[in-house]
């Protein structure tokens, strides 16, 4: 028996990765023949910090940086655990954001200029080639229904140079209908699907009698708060300052903070976004974030319930479902917080949910742009939710060469400037789930931005790789899925609906996850005993018989 007392560790410090356990043992037969480990409390942030606050910044805070005389113990360049790392790069493993490139994406005078090519036909631009089978522009950027766009675009005139006015429009239009909340479409969005039917979204509901998620054993932290599914005669309401109590910050992005907040008048709590609209061009992007959000009815996509915009500021407020699980960078923190690994049959059950959120975002006529582990959440259940469509943007925009998004996850045909399509969303899927598996970023984090542009699109790309040195195994399947998912050439990677066929999704989805119960274990979530829901088997890394790491 190995005992370590857990060190202060750099926010991605790898020294965790080698004291794993799989997450997911208690319910499965790991491959992996991992040491046996007594990891003690680590001494940051509390839990309960944790369960109701899942912003980067926070998790920065509790982490204490890796003293000077202890080695980085993360690898480089790309995929061994363990490996020494060349002192020019840093402890921490990943950078934030290096950049975030944005641009409106078709100027006023450029739009009302240009001559709408006809559907089918290829435009070229800034070296890309899209397709056109629907062509952009800021008219209907300000729709978000069909009906309204023919309206809008009769009076497009009027609007084109006047986005506030448009925004005043959609936000007008973009409180939720009465009956939004239990109307759920399937990818293809073809039927409906309510919550109650689909027995992986028994989210929306922690208000049923004793706040417990259905069969988890999992008891609401916060019983006092509820999500809105089971209130429809709250479904539409005003939204307003005065209406909501402050509960704590989950995050902030480049658009401004996102709050966990609670409707004094039912106590329902939600996510709320603030966007501070400085200038037409901020406007404009939070007309397209409405547009898009607006339209947006799948279990894999974040629910938008209404917006509004304070009189007294330039603020624009996205009212949305909260999701408790926190995002999958706060998840990922935390299991390497826990000296634990995420195994596969939640790895898998990410994954497919990424990718049917996808699948139903392209159906949309829309790729996000932008997936990356802090754009995936998770609910309390553990059902993915794709979020932030602030950069993301109709596929056929005929100024897709603009450059937004994060660097670090695009795929290297939208660094080279190139033809992207939703093809590119699914390399940032594959990126993600690398880090979130192996508990830390793919490529050499601290390296110059172009240096890391190079490598990505040099071609060098990574892989899912076993660690020997933590008796970690991942499946065949496994690691050809990561391998699909980074195929390089964009034009030969699979879309997310055909990644969706894909033998590792097929096989282990039909492996029983109870995904609410793993999420209460990552953030030892208290249960209906009133112990924490972190098993002993997740603490000590103990392997199950079998030693498969599933
Ligand atoms: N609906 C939500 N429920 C729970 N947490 C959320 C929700 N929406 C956002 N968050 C948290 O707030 C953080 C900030 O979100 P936001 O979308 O503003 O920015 P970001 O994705 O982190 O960065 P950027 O927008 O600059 O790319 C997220 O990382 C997430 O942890």
């Amino acid at each position: 028996m190995i005992s370590s007392k857990p060190k202060p560790l750099g926010p991605r410090s790898k020294s965790a990765a080698r004291s794993t356990s799989a997450l997911d043992s208690s319910f499965s037969s790991p491959r992996h023949s991992a040491p046996q480990l007594t990891l003690e409390p680590v001494t940051i942030a509390s839990r309960s910090q944790h369960v109701h606050d899942h912003s980067s910044s926070n998790r920065n805070s509790a982490y204490s940086p890796l003293s000077p005389s202890e080695p980085p113990r993360f690898n480089v360049p790309v995929l061994t655990l363990g490996a020494p790392i060349p002192s020019r790069i840093r402890a921490n493993p990943r950078p934030p954001n290096l950049y975030t490139l944005e641009s409106n994406p078709i100027p006023p005078s450029t739009a009302s200029s240009k001559s709408d090519p006809q559907p089918g036909s290829n435009v070229h631009e800034n070296g890309a080639t899209i397709r056109a089978d629907k062509t952009y522009s800021p008219e209907n950027q300000l729709n978000f229904r069909p009906a309204i766009r023919t309206e809008t675009q009769a009076t497009a005139q009027n609007q084109r140079l006047d986005p506030v006015k448009g925004l005043m429009k959609v936000l007008d239009k973009l409180s939720i209908s009465d009956n939004a909340t239990s109307q759920r479409f399937d990818y293809e969005g073809r039927s409906e699907v309510s919550p109650e039917d689909d027995a992986n979204d028994v989210a929306f509901d922690t208000t049923s009698k004793d706040s417990s998620v259905a069969g988890t054993g999992i008891r609401s932290k916060d019983s006092q708060s509820r999500s809105p599914a089971k209130s429809p005669t709250l479904a539409r309401k005003d939204f307003c300052d005065d209406n909501f109590d402050v509960i704590s910050r989950l995050g902030e992005g480049a658009g401004g903070a996102v709050h966990k907040v609670m409707d004094k008048r039912d106590r329902l709590t939600y996510a709320r976004k603030i966007i501070t609209t400085r200038d037409s061009t901020s406007i404009r992007q939070v007309v397209r974030e409405l547009t898009i959000i607006a339209e947006m009815r799948h279990k894999n996509i974040i629910l938008s319930y209404g917006a509004y915009m304070s009189p007294s500021s330039s603020e624009v407020k996205i009212v949305m479902e909260y999701c408790e699980g926190g995002s999958l960078e706060s998840i990922g923190a935390r299991v390497q917080e826990i000296g634990a690994v995420v195994g596969e049959k939640p790895a898998v059950r990410i994954a497919e949910g990424i990718l049917q959120g996808l699948a139903y975002l392209h159906t949309k006529r829309t790729i996000h742009r932008d997936i990356k582990p802090s754009n995936i959440l998770l609910s309390r259940e553990g059902v993915v939710k794709l979020c932030d469509f602030g950069v993301s943007r109709e596929l056929v925009n005929s100024n897709v060469a603009t450059f937004t998004g994060t660097l670090l996850y695009m795929a290297p045909e939208r660094i080279a400037g190139g033809e992207y399509n939703v093809r590119s969303d699914v390399w940032s899927t594959g990126i993600s789930l690398l880090e979130l598996v192996q508990n830390r970023f793919p490529y050499p984090s601290d390296l110059p931005p172009m240096e890391i542009v190079l490598m990505i699109t040099g071609g060098e790309t990574p892989k899912l790789e076993d660690d020997p040195a933590s008796g970690i195994t991942w499946s065949p399947e496994m690691k050809d899925f990561i391998k699909q998912a980074l195929t390089h050439d964009g034009a030969l990677r699979p879309s997310p609906k055909e990644l969706l066929e894909h033998r590792w999704i097929q096989t282990v989805m039909r492996e029983e996850v109870h995904m609410a119960r793993w999420i209460g274990q990552v953030w030892g979530w208290k249960t209906r005993k009133g112990r924490s829901d972190t098993s002993d088997s997740i603490r000590s890394g103990r392997p199950s018989s079998s030693g498969s790491r599933k």
